[in-house]
């Protein structure tokens, strides 16, 4: 599917190994729009999607960073506060636990944190992806306010 998009975006695309095979579906369903803007993987994902928009003969711009157990979610999740990424298609394996669940927590954390739309599953991927919003003059994204909390002095109880 192809949608026509002004603005470029940078999309991190990650997937665990039991969902690599709907990311690469996803992407190859999507390859026309994601060849319009920049996608930074990790590792392994990077490699299977390279590698398919290859046999395709799609020309995308895709950047890879570490495998996700070696630092690659931290990666990510660091170019998420820097404010280098403007979406994040993330196909966790809800059903296998991960040895670095500490890293995928930060990049969800991050990204909730910043206001990074993040897709955990194949159709808000594509609602995101496919949103006027994105090239909308007038819309912008509100960044969370953490309002400090105060709470009212606790009365002390009389002796
Ligand atoms: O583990 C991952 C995300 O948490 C993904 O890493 P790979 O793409 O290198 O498999």
């Amino acid at each position: 599917m192809e949608q026509n998009m002004h603005k470029q975006l940078t999309i991190a695309l990650v997937a665990h190994d039991r969902r690599k095979a709907d990311m690469v579906e996803w992407a190859t369903y999507n390859a026309a729009t994601l060849a319009q803007h920049k996608i930074i993987c990790t590792g392994t994902t990077g490699g299977l999607i390279q590698k398919a928009f290859k046999d395709k003969g799609i020309e995308a711009d895709v950047t890879r960073v570490n495998s996700g157990p070696m630092g690659g979610d931290a990666e990510i999740a660091a170019l998420v506060a820097q404010k280098k990424i403007d979406l994040a298609i993330f196909l966790i394996d809800d059903l296998f636990a991960q040895p670095h669940e500490a890293d995928i927590q930060m990049l969800l954390r991050q990204c909730r944190i910043h206001n990074v739309p993040i897709a955990c599953n194949r159709y808000s991927a594509d609602l995101m992806i496919t949103s006027p919003l994105w090239d909308d003059e007038n819309y912008k994204p509100v960044e969370a306010q953490y309002v400090p909390f105060s709470r009212k002095p606790s009365k002390k109880k009389k002796s």
